[in-house]
């Protein structure tokens, strides 16, 4: 088997009996998680989410079975070689509040010997890839930052060797709703560049829809009810267990797994420049069939919706006519955050721009529409075919 083609994580009957307790809390748990995939543990509370996730770095220690990871069995080395192999991102970050946020992030590297210099460098880099400038944050206290800015910190801590793995349990559980989505898209940007193996825990069926690759959905002692693509979680789920846990409306839950990026956008919408003459905007807008026409700043970043009337308005400046052009997402978000947005938005569409904010096109229901359509008829497909299967192989 050669190194790509072998999983990263195995685990082999791994089980965990705390000490006077009779039923194991995990119960011989086996699963091979392939390099490069985020799985995510769902299932209810108490169900063995966490102590799963710590037998695996070993902040708790088996009771049997086995952990290996890319080949090498780790069950019985040093938990420490092991733990630095390995991020971790817990949801109350656990970062150490007399620390500045330098020193937080530099702590593994600092642990392996790095010199200053290259511990300084990586931790620019990684304040950088989480979306925060070094220059104002390296030096500040983990009290002076926001919940999400913590969460950031404490993904660029888990990074901060390069393990890997990552193991991340309810990363963006305590976030708000708003800044959770964004922290999730973030993340899911960078996973693409970085491409880590990752096991994710979260209770939220929704959240483990948009970040797995693969899904475990666990009942009690982490027993697998059913391990899957979030797709075949949602069209054919196991047993009444797994249907029970997604809830209703599975066909918004699917909302979740098609990303902006997959779908086609409109992108004859009519744009102009804030800079630009009222007379030449309003000439376009007329030559278009929009009853609207979206203005960019200097980097295209969508400004302002104007019609004809605002433009007609002499005097004003064109930042201020109009009604701001609010909803906006980016190819990574997924259709569930575009109809989010353009439920609350003034004109019934998306705005779609790119990592620099620059426009890109726009979603509406239309497209939304279509999407649903072509994935309801991808299902139809799937279904008929393996239907049409047990009689072709009679044949
Ligand atoms: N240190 C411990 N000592 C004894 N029992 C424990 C210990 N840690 C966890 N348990 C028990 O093991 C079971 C699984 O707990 P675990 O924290 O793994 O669940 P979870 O699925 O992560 O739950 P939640 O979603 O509420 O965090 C529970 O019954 C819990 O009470």
């Amino acid at each position: 088997m050669t190194t790509s083609e072998r999983p990263m994580i195995e685990l082999v009957e791994l089980t965990k009996t705390f000490p006077g307790q009779r039923k194991p809390a995990v119960d011989k748990l086996s699963m091979s998680i392939e390099r490069g995939e985020i799985v995510v543990f769902v299932g209810p509370s108490g169900c063995g989410k966490t102590t799963s996730m710590e037998l695996i770095n070993r902040l708790i220690e088996p009771s049997s079975g086995h952990i290996i990871i890319d080949g090498e069995d780790v069950t019985n080395g040093d938990p420490d070689e092991l733990r630095r192999r390995i991020g971790y991102v817990i949801q109350e970050t656990g970062l150490l509040p007399h620390r500045t946020i330098a020193q937080n992030i530099g702590t593994v590297p600092k642990l392996l010997g790095w010199d200053k210099a290259r511990i300084s460098a990586r931790v620019d880099e990684l304040l950088g890839m989480v979306g925060m400038d070094p220059q104002v944050y390296r030096d500040r206290y983990p009290k002076e930052l926001s919940g999400g800015q913590r969460q950031r910190v404490g993904v660029a801590r888990a990074m901060a060797a390069d393990p890997p793995v990552m193991l991340m349990d309810e990363p963006f559980g305590a976030i708000d709703p708003i800044t959770r989505d964004r922290l999730q898209n973030e993340f899911l940007r960078l996973q693409a560049e970085i491409q880590k193996t990752i096991i994710f825990v979260t209770h939220d069926i929704d959240e483990a829809i948009k970040m797995g690759d693969r899904i475990a959905v666990l009942r009690e002692q982490s027993h697998i009810a059913q391990f899957d693509t979030p797709e075949k979680i949602l069209s054919e789920p196991a047993d009444d267990y797994v249907a029970d846990f997604i809830g209703a409306g599975a066909s918004l839950k699917r909302l979740n797994l098609s990303r902006i990026r997959d779908v086609e956008m409109t992108t004859d919408t009519p744009t102009g420049l804030l800079s630009e003459e009222t007379a030449a905007l309003r000439q376009r807008l007329l030559e278009s069939d929009w009853t609207a026409m979206l203005l960019l700043d200097e980097q295209r970043r969508p400004r302002r919706w104007v019609t004809i009337g605002d433009l007609r308005r002499e005097g004003r400046s064109l930042d201020t006519v109009g009604l701001p052009a609010h909803a906006v997402v980016e190819g990574h978000s997924t259709l569930a955050d575009a109809l989010n947005e353009l439920i609350e938005s003034n004109g019934g569409v998306a705005v779609v721009v790119d990592a620099k904010g620059a426009y890109q096109g726009i979603v509406d229901l239309e497209t939304i529409m279509v999407a649903v359509r072509a994935m309801r008829e991808e299902h139809s497909a799937f279904y008929l075919a393996q239907k049409q299967q047990p009689e072709d192989a009679a044949r």
